[in-house]
């Protein structure tokens, strides 16, 4: 069974295709990276993914089920979503505490935990309004993974977060995902994605245009490095002479 099949999913807004015959299949403990620049129709495709909006066509099914049918599933997802929403004038654990009673759940040790793992302790009694962007979106971070769902859906999760904050999330996701937790991520950045996912599938005007296992990635990145230099047309002839191609761009 795939954790999440999608078939022909299309999203019209008025004129536009922001989302154009999209097909997924996502299998359990995979980390799929879903790349595409901004305007690409990622978080349209994950808004659609959790129901928060109709496709203009296509079924989403999550676990094998249709979540436009008596789905009661949403236990097992947890996510986070372009910004982050939290209640300005909570402390991080007083939002915890919101979504853990959202969620009805009851083991009250997973909002500790949480909030350790996403180092988060020492803001455990500020308001949420007080935290800086990163910290804000550990807090998203903290609600996506409080009730160890077994889908998590994260659009763009590291942005706001520094380079190390970037790691941290990066070694919880591999850890989450040696457990068994499925992992669907979207980002801009193809650097983030490559250290991470285990399979990439590439977004583009709405359009799905490739997926790739994350062993072909290496082979299918073309490198390329942009110099500027005060004699461009010499710099083209002293790299061809020692057998590296090289051209001159539209920018000179
Ligand atoms: N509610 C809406 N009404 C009209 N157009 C929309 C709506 N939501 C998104 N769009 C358009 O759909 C296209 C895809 O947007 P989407 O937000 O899915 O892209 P994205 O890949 O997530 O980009 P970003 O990284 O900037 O968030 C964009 O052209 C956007 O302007």
């Amino acid at each position: 069974m795939k954790v999440i099949e999608v078939h022909n999913f299309t999203k019209k807004f008025r004129n536009l295709i922001a989302v154009n015959n999209i097909s997924l299949k996502i299998e359990p403990g995979e980390i799929y990276g879903f790349l595409g620049l901004n305007g690409a129709g990622k978080t349209t495709t994950i808004r659609m993914l959790l129901g928060m909006i109709k496709p203009t066509q296509g079924t989403v099914l999550l676990f094998g089920k249709d979540i436009s049918k008596n789905f009661n599933q949403w236990n097992n997802v947890g996510y986070l979503v372009e910004t982050t929403h939290s209640y300005p004038n909570l402390t991080v654990r007083e939002n915890l505490e919101v979504y853990f009673h959202l969620r009805k759940l009851t083991d009250n040790k997973l909002i500790d935990n949480v909030i350790e793992r996403l180092k988060l302790s020492d803001y455990r009694n500020t308001k949420a309004k007080y935290l800086s962007l990163g910290n804000l979106q550990r807090l998203g971070l903290a609600k996506a993974l409080m009730h160890e769902p077994k889908l998590l859906i994260l659009d763009e999760p590291m942005n706001g977060l520094d380079p190390a904050g970037i790691i941290e999330i990066r070694q919880i996701l591999v850890e989450l995902s040696k457990r068994g937790t499925t992992i669907f991520i979207s980002s801009h950045i193809l650097n983030e994605i490559a250290k991470l996912a285990t399979k990439i599938g590439i977004i583009h005007k709405g359009r799905l245009i490739k997926e790739l296992e994350s062993e072909q990635l290496e082979q299918q990145v073309l490198k390329k490095l942009i110099v500027e230099t005060r004699d461009n047309m010499k710099a083209v002839e002293l790299l061809k002479n020692n057998s590296i191609f090289s051209s001159i761009n539209d920018e000179g």
